[in-house]
């Protein structure tokens, strides 16, 4: 006859259901803040040319895949200009910082600080910095490391990003956020159709990003960005011009009409009535501009606006050369540029620009656009300056003119949109996070987007909540059916040393 085993009574089997059923629920409470509660953070700092921005972006800390929605909590405009502008005085550049770091500390929670990445991007000031000073910009990388390793997150470190990196960064980000990347692409089929390319207009640099069919990298390799995003592959072209933001291009303008040294200029890309007295050492005090500037010429020039669109455009145009191209096509500058193709996301500066002229409708025909601006650059600049512009800068105010013609020689004269394809920009401030390279990048460091599609969506709320419920009353019943079923249910469960414990009863 069998032994009885000794463990086998009543008391140790209940016990053994106890134990396992709280080690169940603590699974379950684990999951469940896992998606729920207690989420994870990554704070960036975009230090652009003319401004630093900080953001914080937040998503549920998921064990397996990193597939939660990465969302942007906060961001914070640092005082001041660009940290490239401290080159005199680096220590301010770090210093210049401390107002939003402090901030960050109170947005994401004290017991997250330690484990929060922090990183530190610099884009085409710093770029021009650095070929025109690089001691200076190192000293600006020490300062701003030195101020920011005093935080309590975990700074990753402060970088140039290069052109390409900004340019494929702002891409990632404007289809993350259009949730363009999951989508399922069968074996051999092309999905670069189901893209949104990217234009990023700076103060110092402008990007272009987009996927065409006509465009494999053979031609123009440096322009070539692979990816490979669940599980899809992308080859990305894109394009950044150094010294084609919009400030380094009016930098470029008035050298034009500045370059015999007169005392005065009159501008169409200024409002009638416009006068203001500018430096000739302020204006040329730029790589993009340096050499060109006059043998001979007074210490200052006085820039008049004489508002006329069309001359303005005529204006713009003479800072692209369009003379040479050594490929079957180009955009401008001898550069490569594939056909145009697909939807495009068009934000930074296109957007503050065209937003405030209330020209963001691309639906609204191109030669409506650009007559609507004709209107708006031959307002007096009296009428413009004491409409009321709450909070608008007077800085800007006076540039919006130049900046409107700027943005649309570029597209139609330099990328070649056409009035049919104008109509595929979308001018993009924020969806759900501000549209930028900063998102992009956080994503490509914390390996969020993964190269390959996770096996299991993750559950949504209703899914969690039932798998909770069905796994609680299969657990019950099947205990109490037998000790077998029990120990049956222990090892489909991931508490192998439970399993240890009811060996001995079997
Ligand atoms: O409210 C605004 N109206 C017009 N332009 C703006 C506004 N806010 C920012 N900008 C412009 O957006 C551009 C942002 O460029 P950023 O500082 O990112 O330079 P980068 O990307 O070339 O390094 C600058 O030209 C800045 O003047
Ligand atoms: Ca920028």
């Amino acid at each position: 006859m069998k032994e009885r085993n000794p463990w086998h009574t009543p008391l140790t089997i209940f016990i053994a259901v106890v134990v396992r059923f709280s080690f169940l629920c603590l699974n379950e409470i684990n999951l469940f803040f896992v998606l729920f509660c207690c989420p994870q953070y990554g704070i960036v700092l975009d230090a652009g040319s003319s401004h630093t921005a900080m953001y914080i972006y937040e998503w549920p800390a998921e064990k397996d895949n990193n597939t939660g929605r990465v969302e942007q909590t906060h961001s914070c405009k640092v005082k001041g200009p660009g940290i490239s502008s401290y080159a005199s005085d680096p220590k301010k550049a770090g210093q210049s910082l401390q107002v939003c770091m402090k901030e960050a500390e109170r947005f994401v929670p004290s017991e997250r600080h330690e484990e929060t990445p922090l990183y530190l991007g610099a884009t085409a000031g710093m770029r021009l910095l650095n070929i025109e000073n690089s001691t200076a910009s190192d000293q600006v990388f020490q300062a701003v490391s030195e101020s920011l390793q005093k935080s309590p997150f975990s700074f990753q470190g402060a970088r140039i990003l290069s052109g390409q990196e900004e340019g494929a960064f702002g891409w990632v980000t404007v289809n993350y956020l259009d949730d363009r990347l999951k989508q399922v692409c069968a074996v051999d089929m092309d999905c670069s159709g189901v893209t949104t390319g990217a234009l990023d207009l700076g103060g110092a640099s402008t990007q272009i990003s987009f996927v065409s069919d006509a465009f494999d990298g053979s031609e123009s390799p440096n322009n070539s960005v692979n990816f490979r995003l669940y599980g899809n592959d992308y080859n990305l072209y894109t394009h950044s011009f150094l010294c084609y933001g919009k400030d380094q291009v009016l930098r470029m303008a008035l050298a034009h009409q500045t370059k015999s040294g007169p005392g005065s200029i009159s501008d169409p890309c200024f409002h009638n009535g416009y006068s203001e007295s500018k430096n000739y050492m302020t204006l040329y005090n730029s790589p993009c501009v340096s050499k060109r500037k006059p043998v001979s010429s007074p210490a200052d020039f006085t820039h008049v606006g004489k508002g006329n669109f069309y001359q303005c455009q005529e204006l713009v145009k003479s800072v692209f050369d369009f003379t040479q191209c050594k490929y079957t096509q180009c955009s401008f500058n001898g550069v490569y540029q594939p056909t145009l193709q697909g939807p495009f996301g068009a934000f930074s500066a296109y957007y503050f620009v065209m937003n405030f002229l209330n020209l963001t409708d691309t639906s609204v025909p191109l030669q409506s656009v650009k007559e609507a601006l004709a209107r708006y650059c031959s307002t007096p600049w009296e009428t413009v300056r004491t409409l009321p512009h709450p909070g608008i800068k007077l800085k800007y105010l006076a540039e919006y003119c130049f900046s409107g013609t700027y943005i649309l020689t570029l597209l139609t004269e330099g990328y070649n949109f056409t009035s049919e394809t104008f109509s595929k920009i979308r001018f993009i401030k924020q969806v759900s996070s501000d549209a930028g390279w900063t998102l992009g990048y956080m994503l490509n460091l914390t390996n969020m987007i993964p190269a390959e599609a996770p096996d299991t969506p993750l559950l949504p709320h209703a899914g969690y909540v039932s798998h909770v419920c069905f796994l609680f009353v299969f657990y019950l019943f099947g205990s109490l059916a037998s000790p077998q079923t029990c120990l049956l249910l222990c090892f489909h469960g991931n508490l192998v040393p439970l399993a240890i414990i009811f060996h001995s009863m079997t």
